[in-house]
């Protein structure tokens, strides 16, 4: 099993002067799965690009410090809210992208098998053009997972997909990342209710953490306890921190 660290993020960020967050501190937990939710425009994706080490125009003051001492750089695997998959690429090579681009040997039988666990097999050889939305988020989702990562970061994953395909994507992704340090962003608090060891709304003010069910996820869609940590959540997203 690889080392999934915890990350302590803390800090504040500004676009061209213009503040976004301040003194915040996320503290994400090793090994888990942690869900962020808030409203549009809070800064969630920023905080993703920021650890994922992309974002260059903001202008970001804190610190980003991992359990076990070491840089982040390379231990990442960054999902983005688009699908950004290579048009002119198959998707089988757009699966296989990182390892090329990397110049390591390109897994490409493992690549075919997450292709299928994504529920894409005899797709491989489609243009992204051929795919429906929801299928090109089902190949970002199998590029992701292909990168053997212990940090995993992940931008509403999930978003386009049809509610059973939904709920299939979440059980695999959860069942292939366990034991990895996972940050999802996302919009559904009934995924955050089935999915997080720890659920924690952005807000404008700052950050609040959610009571969640004491059983593990992932939780059963219909549990009372998760429909009760769902509708806690909602709340909150509609009438702010409580
Ligand atoms: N490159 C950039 N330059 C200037 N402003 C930016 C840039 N990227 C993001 N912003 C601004 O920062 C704010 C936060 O953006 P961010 O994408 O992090 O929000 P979010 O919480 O993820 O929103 P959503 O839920 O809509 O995806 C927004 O007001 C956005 O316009």
């Amino acid at each position: 099993m690889i080392a999934a660290p915890s990350i302590t993020f803390s800090g504040a960020a500004e676009f061209s002067g213009a503040p976004l967050f301040d003194n915040i501190t996320l503290e994400i937990k090793g090994g888990e799965w942690t869900c962020l939710l808030g409203p549009s425009g809070v800064g969630k994706t920023t905080v993703l690009r920021i650890i994922a080490g992309l974002d260059s125009a903001v202008n970001f003051r804190g610190k980003i410090i991992s359990s076990d001492g070491k840089t982040l750089q390379n231990r990442t695997a960054y999902m983005a809210q688009n699908d950004l998959l290579f048009p002119w690429l198959t998707l089988l090579d757009n699966v296989c992208i990182g390892a090329t681009l990397r110049g390591d040997h390109v897994e490409k039988t493992r690549a075919i098998e997450m292709i299928s666990r994504v529920g894409l097999a005899g797709h491989e050889g489609k243009k992204p053009s051929q795919l429906s939305g929801g299928q090109r988020q089902r190949g970002a989702l199998a590029r992701t997972l292909m990168e053997d990562r212990p940090v995993i970061l992940l931008d509403e994953p999930f978003s386009a997909l049809d509610a059973k395909t939904r709920a299939d994507m979440q059980e695999l992704a959860a069942e292939l990342l366990t034991d990895r340090t996972v940050l999802l962003v996302t919009h559904d608090p009934a995924e955050a209710a089935r999915l997080s060891h720890q659920a924690i709304v952005m807000h404008s003010t700052g950050l609040q953490h959610i009571d969640m069910p004491a059983t593990p996820p992932v939780r059963g869609i219909d549990d009372p306890q998760t429909l009760a940590t769902q509708g806690k959540m909602l709340k909150i997203l509609r009438e702010g921190p409580q």
